[in-house]
Order: C-alpha cells, then sequence, then structure tokens
C-alpha cells in the first residue's frame, strides 16, 4: 500500500466558544485503504468526518490542517476529490427531484458532458449499486425508494465522480441488519470499483474488523489509539480500546456486555488527567493529574501512561 498521504490532518481542533469537542488529531488518510474512525457517542467522530470535507458546523472554530494530497482547496473539491455518504440518505437527496437527475446533475458538475450522456452515467451508477430496474427507478423520486435504496443511491451519489477519498459518516445507522451488510458491501465495492480510499465513521468495532485497514479510536475528542485495525483489536494497547472489545459480543451478535462502566465525559467537564480515566481499571494517580501524549507502542501509536501494561481485554476486563 502506497505510504503517501492521500489526506493529512494535522493537529485538528474544533472548538464551539470555549469548549473544545476535538481536541489535537494528526493523522494520514492513505491511497485506497479503508480509515475507520470509531468511539461512543460525542466522541467528536462526526465533527471530524466532516472537517475533513471542510464542513464543520458554522458556529465551530477550527484549528490545525486538513490537506488533500496537491494542497489543493478542500472545499471546492468537495463533490469532486472528496465525498460525503451521510447517515441519513435522506439529507442528501432532495426530494422535490428524481434520484436519477440528482445523480446526473451531479456528474454534470464536474463533466462536460450533454444531459443525455449524465443520465446513461446515471443510470449505470445506480445499476451498479444494485437498483433493480434502474433505468425505470431513475426517475422515481427518493420518497419511493425503501430506506437501504437510498443508501445505495447516495453510495452511487458519492462514488459517480471517482473521488479519491469517500467519508462515510455511519452509513448504516439507520437500517436494520441485513440492510446493513448490504450496504457495507456496496460501499466496499464502489470504492474499491473506482480505486478510492473510505473513512468510514463508526461505533461498531464488528465493522472496523471486518471493513477496515486501520483504525483511529477516539475518545473525548482525542486519539486513543490508532494503527493497523489486526494489531489494534488483535492487541490493544489503550485500555478504552480494551474495554470497547470487551463490550462485543462473545456468543451472538446481539448481546452486548456492559463491561465498560460509565459514560464519556462531557467536552465541558474536562479534567487535566486522562478523559478516560474515571472508567480506566488501571488508572493510577498520574493518569488524574497529566493527559497521556501519544507514543509508539507495538506498531501503532497510544495515548496511555500504562500503554505496556494493558492486560489482554477479554481476561481482565469481562
Ligand atoms: N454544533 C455544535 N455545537 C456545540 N457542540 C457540538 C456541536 N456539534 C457537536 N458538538 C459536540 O461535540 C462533541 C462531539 O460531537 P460529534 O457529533 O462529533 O460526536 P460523535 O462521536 O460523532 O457522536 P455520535 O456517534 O453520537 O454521532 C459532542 O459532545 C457534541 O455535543
Amino acid at each position: 500500500m502506497p505510504s503517501e498521504a492521500l489526506l493529512s490532518v494535522r493537529d485538528l481542533r474544533i472548538s464551539f466558544g470555549e469548549v473544545e469537542a476535538v481536541r489535537g488529531l494528526t493523522f494520514d488518510v492513505r491511497p485506497h485503504e479503508v480509515f475507520a474512525l470509531v468511539g461512543e457517542s460525542g466522541a467528536g467522530k462526526s465533527l471530524t468526518a466532516r472537517a475533513l470535507l471542510g464542513m464543520a458546523p458554522r458556529d465551530a472554530t477550527v484549528g490545525g490542517s486538513v490537506r488533500l494530497r496537491d494542497n489543493v482547496d478542500l472545499a471546492a473539491e468537495r463533490g469532486r476529490r472528496i465525498t460525503l455518504v451521510p447517515q441519513d440518505a435522506l439529507s442528501a437527496l432532495s426530494p422535490v427531484h428524481p434520484v436519477g437527475d440528482q445523480l446526473a446533475a451531479a456528474v454534470r458538475s464536474v463533466r462536460r458532458l450533454s444531459r443525455r450522456e449524465a443520465q446513461a452515467r446515471a443510470v449505470a451508477a445506480l445499476d451498479r449499486v444494485g437498483i433493480p430496474d434502474a433505468a425505470r427507478r431513475a426517475r422515481a423520486y427518493p420518497h419511493e425508494y425503501s430506506g437501504g435504496m437510498r443508501q445505495r443511491a447516495v453510495i452511487a451519489m458519492a462514488t459517480v465522480n471517482e473521488p479519491d477519498v469517500v467519508v462515510a459518516d455511519e452509513p448504516t445507522t439507520a437500517l436494520d441488519e441485513e440492510r446493513r451488510e448490504q450496504v457495507l458491501r456496496v460501499l466496499a465495492e464502489q470504492r474499491e470499483a473506482v480505486g478510492a480510499a473510505l473513512v468510514l465513521v463508526t461505533h461498531d468495532l464488528d465493522v472496523v474488523r471486518d471493513h477496515a485497514d486501520r483504525v483511529l479510536v477516539m475518545y473525548a475528542g482525542r486519539a486513543a489509539e490508532l494503527g493497523p485495525v489486526r494489531q489494534v483489536l488483535g492487541r490493544p494497547r489503550a485500555p478504552y480500546t480494551a474495554g470497547l472489545l470487551a463490550s462485543l459480543p462473545q456468543d451472538g451478535p446481539r448481546r452486548r456486555l456492559p463491561v465498560l462502566g460509565g459514560t464519556p465525559p462531557a467536552p465541558d467537564a474536562l479534567g487535566p488527567g486522562c478523559a478516560f480515566a474515571p472508567r480506566c481499571p488501571l488508572a493510577t494517580d498520574p493518569c488524574h493529574d497529566r493527559e497521556p501524549a501519544l507514543q509508539a507502542v507495538d506498531g501503532r501509536l497510544v495515548a496511555c501512561h500504562h500503554a505496556a501494561d494493558v492486560p489482554d481485554p477479554l481476561r481482565k476486563f469481562v
């Protein structure tokens, strides 16, 4: 896998007034990889994902930098070299235009093509994502699509212009389990077909394990652990990652053990120490006093004073 970064994020900070919700993230997204952002609700995943597209909320102050290779302007490349698959497909589609017209408009926004040519590309894109009878369905409106079909249409929209990076923000949250798998499969197929990298935002470690190459585990707006999925999930070095892993079902997809007690802190209630310390079984005095820096341990980066002591999660934390 080429190591030159496609997208470089340096010391990304996103704040609302005095409150910092994303607190200094640094990472690269490499060509063709699937890079997962994982963490509990409120960790800052969506804010980070949006910042990658230059789409932070209006009232947010954004510090640090996000750069695409070649140093091009992110906002200008949104929809072209970097695209979004949002959580809620309806929000990405206009209710007043047929789906095919919306795709054709996306095509014509970056290529000089006739309406007919763009429409043909739109139908082909819908066909590729598995919309049955695509030529007819292209003339239908979003409300005439099922939830799974809408999400696939949004994937078609995000990949039709063959971007370098697709950012998918919890693309399957609104779907039932069967459709979830279908949509993830379609997303993987389309990403491969156009040769894009994928930034996949999820709170689900099963999805990370099955679909991602590298993972950034976020906690309270910071990186807890960052590295190849096999290393990070195979032998976590951040107690937070270990706790998340131990919460995975042991004998069936529906059972989640309540291993990680407590809830993440609100961004306006952080103390001087490690944000995870109040929930961490390994926490000692230094953890409450000073935030750990990211350090390289065992082929990944970890922010933990006890990175070297984190036990096998499934023995110790359950
Ligand atoms: N517009 C906003 N104004 C103020 N605070 C915000 C705003 N948007 C997000 N936040 C805060 O920033 C933090 C991170 O939010 P974000 O949506 O990125 O979390 P997340 O990890 O994506 O969670 P979820 O899985 O629930 O979507 C949260 O505490 C949230 O309350």
